[in-house]
């Protein structure tokens, strides 16, 4: 497979999993012009109807029906040169349902889905070649169908799967910046993937475990604290474990950014106060089972995983 984006002018480009982060990015795109078509399941009937509105702290802006492409099901967009995976990790089962009908040889398969494990599904069922990956550090939640608040625009980082950076990683990147999402690409996309747990499996954790807390009271409790250090080690070693070398003092980094986020809702922490499946084995459960893989001792990571389990 000849690894450039097809279309590469106008690519056509579909977003799977048109919730919170997929309606972000994927109205950024289109109202920078890009060829962008919604799979919609909840939403789909209010958005044909209102279109969809997208806050930022800087702005909000609407796109209306009638500039939008929308769908019910893959099989109504058909083929496309890129498509953009923001389901939850806990419908991967659904991948090849959602995505076969909107492959062609060439299409791009982008996930933006947290945790481990997902890049490896979706190379099992469609070839390696064709996966990509991001780690958004980004807030964003959906207030209502088609409403969308993001109270962090963060940036973006994109990689290959197993690969290095291609010209088409950049030109994809390139497409995100031209629509205003800060993004950069990196040659080993899952060093990313273990950098960004190390916030992930402490915070959106304890947050649950401690009782449906908010970051600020996890910071504020010298033991919540402490063990907050101690899981981002876990992670740390079993990264190490895994070629991915992640110092002392890009843990510490991750405390000391946390401490002024004041009372955040970690995504997982939104999801289980509403009720919703939490995506507890691609962010505890994948981790811990590779850390075993290696040998790497996990006792922290292994008893959140198991409360998180009973919890949720
Ligand atoms: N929100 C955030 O700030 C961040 C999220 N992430 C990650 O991004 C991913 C997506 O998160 P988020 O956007 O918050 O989740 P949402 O629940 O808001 O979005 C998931 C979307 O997938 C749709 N979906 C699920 N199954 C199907 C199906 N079979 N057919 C069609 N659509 C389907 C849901 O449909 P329906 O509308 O019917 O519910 C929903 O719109 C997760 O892995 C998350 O961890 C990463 C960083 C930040
Ligand atoms: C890093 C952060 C806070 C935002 O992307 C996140 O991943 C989450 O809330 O789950």
């Amino acid at each position: 497979m000849n690894l450039t984006l097809t279309n590469a002018a106008s690519p056509k480009i579909a977003i799977v999993g048109a919730g919170a982060l997929g309606c972000y990015y994927g109205a950024r795109l289109a109202r920078a012009g890009e060829n962008v078509h919604f799979l919609m399941r909840g939403d789909l009937a209010t958005v044909r109807k209102r279109g969809l509105t997208v806050s930022v702290p800087t702005e909000t802006f609407h796109l209306p029906p009638e500039t939008l492409h929308t769908a019910a099901t893959p099989g109504e967009i058909g083929p496309c040169d890129l498509v953009i995976i923001a389901l939850k990790t806990t419908a991967n089962a659904s991948f090849r349902e959602l995505i076969t009908p909107l492959l062609h040889d060439g299409t791009a398969i982008l996930t933006l889905q947290n945790g481990l494990g997902s890049d490896e599904e979706l190379a099992a069922i469609f070839g390696a070649e064709h996966i990509l990956g991001g780690i958004c550090f980004i807030c964003v939640n959906r207030l209502a169908p088609g409403e969308i608040s993001c109270t962090s625009t963060g940036a973006l980082s994109l990689g290959e799967f197993q690969r290095p950076a291609t010209e088409r990683l950049r030109a994809i990147a390139e497409k995100f910046t031209r629509a205003g999402v800060k993004t950069t690409v990196s040659d080993n996309l899952i060093e990313l993937r273990w950098r960004k747990l190390v916030w992930n499996v402490p915070f959106n954790g304890l947050s649950i475990a401690a009782g449906g807390i908010t970051t600020d009271k996890i910071m504020a409790d010298p033991v919540l604290e402490n063990e907050a250090a101690a899981l981002m080690r876990e992670i740390a070693a079993a990264a190490a474990a895994h070629g991915c070398a992640i110092p002392e003092s890009f843990v510490q980094k991750q405390l000391d950014t946390t401490r002024p986020m004041g009372a955040y809702k970690p995504s997982s922490l939104i999801d289980y106060l509403a009720k919703r499946e939490v995506e507890v084995e691609s962010i505890w459960g994948e981790p811990m089972r590779r850390a075993k893989a290696r040998n790497v001792p996990t006792p922290r990571l292994e008893m959140l995983h198991a409360l998180l389990h009973a919890l949720t």
